[in-house]
């Protein structure tokens, strides 16, 4: 079926102007995860459909949610940060899935059944990158497209929140609260090393990370850089509470994908190993990547890392993620009322370009292999044109069956 371009007023949905205020919901947009043993290999064949995951990593990582009861925690995490917000808001904050029930398509269109037309969607990470922002924007799309809800429901996307002072004051205060336990362990600051976490993506995903008319592209791109200016500022907060911090670095963690593909390096389970290699006696690993205690956070950090660092005799600790602290929600509140009232409201977060816009630049965060119609940006009406969502455009990319978001 080949879709029918919507012109740019149909894609900004009953409004007609996409900077004309107001939604009659908010769309939390999670990952979404297994519920029970029988889900995992579905939810593993969802996340990584058409994306060239060797099946060994496929078996590994089954083995993972296997040992964790055959769930994740990850739903009941989002249901916690559904019901904060809640408590914070007056509109109905919805909440959906890319990859497991309730899919953001089904939620959309339950929307629509109940006069909600214009949703201001959240998603449950806080960087640029394609799986960490364009993804959730084409999910939306998919879903309206699904749905046949294209023109008729107009959904909008909080910006990549990393850089707000409410997102890092968590990490702050589980670094902090690190360093003083290390040094009850008799670690001392400078034997310590804070190694910040977060996802592995594929270099050339992280080159491409943010806009190039933002002059985002290239070596590591957005998705690098907001992530080592939010560890700075984690440090800046710590230093100014505790003192002495100890030294630092970004690690990434969770890689997939085959080897014959670079992904953002080092992990963090090397790193760890060379710097007890090189005398340190102890790592406080804040992953600053993820909002949530998922089980990206719990396996690859809290068994493997924790593992690693055993077997190499150091000092461990794991600092919490932002959760439903209720600093995270508030900023997270802040960043919706701002919208609620109009777009580009707002102010605060980390001084200089590196904040967003609110609706995304031209090609942002793009991803070579496919084209899925997304929404929240200012070309997203450009991304409908000529596209044929089920046939040969992406049948060439090697995507079958696109419209995985309610398989
Ligand atoms: C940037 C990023 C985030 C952070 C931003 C965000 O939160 O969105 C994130 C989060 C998460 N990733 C998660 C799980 C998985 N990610 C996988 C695979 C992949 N992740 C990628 C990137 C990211 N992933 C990529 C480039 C792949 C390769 C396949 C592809 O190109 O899409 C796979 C496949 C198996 C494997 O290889 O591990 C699984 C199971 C869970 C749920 C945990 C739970 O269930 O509790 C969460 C929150
Ligand atoms: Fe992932």
């Amino acid at each position: 079926m080949t879709v029918s371009p919507p012109s740019a007023a149909q894609t900004a949905g009953p409004t007609g102007d996409p900077t004309v205020p107001g939604y009659d919901a908010v769309l939390l947009a999670g990952f979404g995860g297994p519920e029970g043993p029988d889900d995992v290999m579905p939810f593993l064949r969802n996340v990584t459909r058409g994306r060239g995951i060797p099946d060994e990593r496929l078996v590994e990582v089954s083995h993972h949610y296997q040992a964790l009861g055959g769930r994740s925690p990850i739903n009941e995490q989002n249901r916690n940060l559904q019901a904060a917000l809640q408590a914070e808001l007056d509109v109905p904050v919805l909440w959906g899935n890319r990859n497991w029930a309730p899919y953001l398509a089904d939620v959309v269109g339950q929307a629509h059944t109940d006069g909600q037309v214009r949703l201001l969607g959240v998603a449950t990470s806080a960087y640029s990158s394609y799986s960490s922002c364009r993804q959730y924007r084409e999910d939306f799309g998919m879903a309206l497209h699904s749905t046949d809800l294209v023109g008729r429901v107009r959904i909008d996307k909080v910006r990549p929140y990393f850089d707000r002072p409410g997102f890092r004051a968590p990490f702050v205060d589980g670094t902090a609260a690190a360093i003083a336990s290390a040094r009850a362990a008799g670690v001392a600051v400078p034997e310590l090393q804070i190694v910040f976490t977060t996802h592995s993506i594929p270099t050339t995903m992280a080159d491409t990370s943010g806009s190039a008319e933002l002059g985002d592209h290239g070596s590591g791109g957005a998705y690098v850089a907001q992530h080592l200016a939010v560890a700075a500022a984690v440090i800046d907060e710590v230093a100014a509470r505790v003192g002495e911090v100890p030294a630092w670095q970004l690690a990434y963690q969770s890689r997939s994908g085959p080897p014959s593909v670079p992904w953002l390096e080092p992990d963090v389970n090397d790193v760890i190993t060379a710097l007890a290699q090189a005398g340190t006696r102890g790592v406080i690993v804040v992953p600053i990547g993820f909002v949530s205690d998922h089980v990206e956070v719990i396996w690859d950090l809290d068994r493997e890392a924790a593992d690693t660092a055993q077997a190499a005799g150091l000092f461990f600790a794991r600092v919490g993620t932002p959760g439903t602290d209720p600093r995270f929600v508030a900023e997270l509140v802040a960043l919706i009322r701002e919208r609620l009232a109009g777009p580009d409201g707002s102010a605060g977060g980390l001084a200089g370009a590196i904040r967003r816009p609110d609706f995304c630049a031209s090609r942002c965060c793009v991803n070579a292999r496919v084209t899925r119609p997304t929404t929240a940006a200012v070309d997203s009406a450009a991304d409908w044109q000529g596209l044929d969502v089920d046939g040969e455009r992406l049948a060439a990319s090697g995507i079958p069956g696109v419209c995985a978001t309610s398989p």
